[in-house]
């Protein structure tokens, strides 16, 4: 089963892939994918609020994130990593619960991360916003690194994301039940 995608002007067939008994996703990798990553890139960045620094989180949300700095003029870009490594000292830690994972996940970062936020004008960014955990856990280590966050955007929102009013997304992602039909 697979969903044709169109985005930032490019189709691609996502393969329909099982979450649980009751709920299928469309799953919209941009590893690998040049050609949309940096199209995407190119669109949000025409929607996007005045930013000094992007925040994405470990991992998929990297070469979007990567992209939109570099065409906004080699801007800084913070990843949010899954776990602690052992250069980062000072860490901030929050708890994220996304669609795909089926166990708590972590997402932190260290000192330096926190020097770049800190008093700045802050973007967060992900590949697809679907539950709003991830986007929401970043929102909070920029709150708690003292950063402001002045816009949430993604390529994709997902199921009930679709209806936010409080992000900016290229296109809407459908989720889908266990025949594959548009839920
Ligand atoms: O709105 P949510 O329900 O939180 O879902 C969106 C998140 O899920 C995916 O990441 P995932 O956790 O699958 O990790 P990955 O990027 O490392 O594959 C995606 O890249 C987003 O970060
Ligand atoms: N459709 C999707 N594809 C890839 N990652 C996702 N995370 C949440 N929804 C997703």
């Amino acid at each position: 089963m697979e969903y044709l995608l169109n985005v930032a002007g490019l189709e691609r067939h996502l393969p329909i892939c099982k979450v649980s008994d009751d709920i299928y996703i469309a799953a919209f990798i941009m590893f690998n994918d040049v050609e949309v990553t940096v199209a995407c890139a190119e669109e949000l960045l025409k929607k996007a609020p005045e930013f000094d620094v992007i925040i994405t989180a470990e991992s998929k949300g990297i070469p979007l994130a990567y992209e939109m700095a570099r065409q906004a003029g080699n801007k800084p870009y913070i990843v949010a990593r899954k776990g602690p490594k052992i250069y980062m000292s000072d860490l901030v830690t929050v708890n994220v619960d996304s669609i795909t994972t089926d166990h708590m996940q972590t997402l932190c970062v260290g000192h330096d991360e926190r020097e770049v936020m800190e008093d700045k004008q802050i973007l967060v960014v992900d590949d697809v916003i679907s539950t709003g955990e991830s986007i929401a856990a970043l929102d909070k280590l920029v709150d708690e690194v003292g950063g402001n966050v002045v816009g949430r955007m993604s390529v994709l929102a997902e199921g009930e994301a679709a209806n936010r009013d409080d992000i900016i997304f290229l296109a809407k992602l459908p989720l889908f039940d266990a025949n594959g039909e548009v839920m």
